[in-house]
């Protein structure tokens, strides 16, 4: 369900690796969208893959975590579905989102004549007085709890597991050891589905048949920030992300400065 930036796709590729995982390709969005909502689920089960009896179905559209009628939508399909909720540091998780709409705006209008240089991630994080501009959308996506309450309204926690996106590019394996288990699949995902990739600095996959790293979109080279800011925006997540270990019972330590 999210979130967006946190290692969505990574996340859903490297479970893939188990032979008891089908996965949709592409992002389905189909509860965040009313045009493909108001489809019907026999649209969303078409969307899906084949599956054999006993295996996971599974799928990600990051932007179900922030629109507001997602989680009863899927509360109406089926009550006892299994989420999975990934989450990075907050300001690590504004900056690699902040690079992505930078780079989408490069790719839509590719500069033929000059044009002003973007503006840079502290001076859209930061007001000219030098406070914190919540309104930014990258920041306001990092304020987990905002958005997690209302899944937690609808859905018992135990429903829920949250995959720690930092760990998951540190050392896949032991994330995707509790996501077995979460979902009661037998553990069979390990070390030898792996390998560092020097070049792209990133953990890419391995099974019986190909070994492959994810695209070029996902771990691109973050700009450099100022430390002050980063600094200064670790202080404000400080408050919000203590308000999400409560909320889900986990302290994730994330750095406070
Ligand atoms: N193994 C591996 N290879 C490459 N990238 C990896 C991997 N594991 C996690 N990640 C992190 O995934 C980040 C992209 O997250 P998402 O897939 O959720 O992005 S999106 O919201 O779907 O656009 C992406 O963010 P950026 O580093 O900012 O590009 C990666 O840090």
């Amino acid at each position: 369900m999210g979130v967006r930036k946190c290692g969505t796709r990574a996340l859903l590729e490297m479970l893939y690796l188990h032979p008891m995982v089908q996965k949709a390709s592409g992002e389905v969005h189909f509860f965040d969208r009313d045009e493909n909502y108001n489809k019907g689920l026999e649209w969303y089960k078409m969307q899906m893959p084949h599956s054999h009896y006993g295996q996971i179905t599974i799928e990600k559209s990051p932007s179900y975590f922030v629109t507001p009628e997602v989680p009863e939508r899927i509360r109406a399909m089926n009550a006892s579905v299994k989420l999975l909720l990934i989450v990075r540091e907050p300001v690590t998780r504004a900056i690699s989102d902040y690079t992505q709409l930078r780079a989408n705006a490069a790719t839509a209008s590719p500069a033929t004549f000059p044009t002003p240089a973007p503006k840079t991630f502290e001076q859209l994080v930061l007001h000219s007085n030098g406070s914190v501009n919540e309104g930014y959308r990258p920041l306001a996506i990092s304020v987990y709890h905002h958005y997690l309450h209302r899944w937690l309204e609808v859905f018992p926690r135990e429903q829920l597991l949250i995959v720690n996106g930092d760990q998951l590019i540190e050392d896949p394996v032991p994330q995707l050891k509790r996501i077995e288990k979460f979902l009661g699949l037998e553990s069979k995902i390990g070390s030898h589905n792996f390998y560092f990739n020097e070049t792209k600095g990133f953990y890419c996959l391995r099974n019986e048949t190909s070994n492959r790293c994810l695209r070029e979109t996902k771990g691109r080279k973050h700009p450099r920030v100022d430390p002050h800011v980063v600094s200064k925006l670790r202080k404000y997540f400080g408050e919000h992300n203590q308000k999400f270990y409560e909320l889900v019972g986990e302290d994730m330590g994330w750095p406070e400065d």
